[in-house]
């Protein structure tokens, strides 16, 4: 059972459901090759049936977590943190990047944009999902979008989202792994008929490394 209190402090994202913290090199998009602090935030409702890390969504099962512990762990290991999930804008995100950007850490997010967006971020990777759309602007505020390809109809979708985003925002197209070897001759194909997009994979998964 947790408490009213602790309900209370979540509810202001002074706690978090905190399901996993750790040091990797970001292994996708624009960062890939960078190391980086992750924070797994549990909790995501949006059900992508292909997700890999279904065991994030129930956010009970992780434990209510003082932000500022997370922040302290957080400066003890390189100046990128990415704020992962679940999905992150689940919950508030502005007293946590607050408490990082004091320690002068650069502020990341992934994130499929299904929520209001909260926090004060160096750099916004949005991965819009089709049976939960974006809200908002983020659109207009990604750095990159970063759209997840599992089928054909993924490129009409991914045409669909870039024609929101801003000039500068860098457009990537992400094979979902179960289907890499059908997807990525697509994505090949797709990308040196329509430069503007670039191929991204998950090269940790390669690197056998979280
Ligand atoms: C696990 S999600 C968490 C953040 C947020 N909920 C989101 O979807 O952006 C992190 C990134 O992994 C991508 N992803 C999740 N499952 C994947 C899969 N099976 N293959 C490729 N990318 C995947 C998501 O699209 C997202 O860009
Ligand atoms: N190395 C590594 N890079 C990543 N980039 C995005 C990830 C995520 O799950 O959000 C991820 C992850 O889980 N591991
Ligand atoms: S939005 Fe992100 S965390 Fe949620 S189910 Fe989809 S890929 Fe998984
Ligand atoms: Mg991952």
């Amino acid at each position: 059972m947790v408490s009213e209190n602790v309900m209370d402090l979540v509810e202001k994202g002074l706690m978090l459901p905190l399901m996993e913290e750790f040091y990797t090199i970001q292994g996708e998009g624009f960062h890939k090759g960078t190391a980086a602090y992750f924070i797994r935030v549990g909790g995501c409702d949006v059900g992508c049936h292909w997700c890999d890390v279904k065991e994030s969504w129930n956010a009970e099962t992780h434990p209510p977590t003082p932000i500022y512990s997370i922040i302290d762990n957080a400066t003890k290991f390189s100046d990128t943190i990415v704020v992962t999930g679940g999905e992150p804008l689940t919950w508030d995100m502005g007293p946590l990047t607050f408490g990082l950007k004091e320690r002068e850490l650069k502020t990341h997010i992934e994130t499929s944009g299904a929520y209001p967006l909260t926090g004060t971020w160096d750099w916004i990777c949005l991965s819009p999902k089709k049976n939960k759309l974006p809200v908002g602007d983020i659109h207009k505020k990604a750095h990159e979008l970063k759209v997840i390809v599992y089928n054909k109809h993924d490129f009409i979708f991914a045409e669909e989202q870039a024609a929101k985003v801003s000039e500068d925002c860098v457009l990537y197209l992400q094979p979902e792994w179960s289907v890499r070897e059908k997807v990525v001759p697509l994505i090949v194909d797709y990308v040196m008929k329509n430069p503007k997009w670039k191929v991204s994979l998950q090269t940790h998964k390669y690197l056998n490394i979280p």
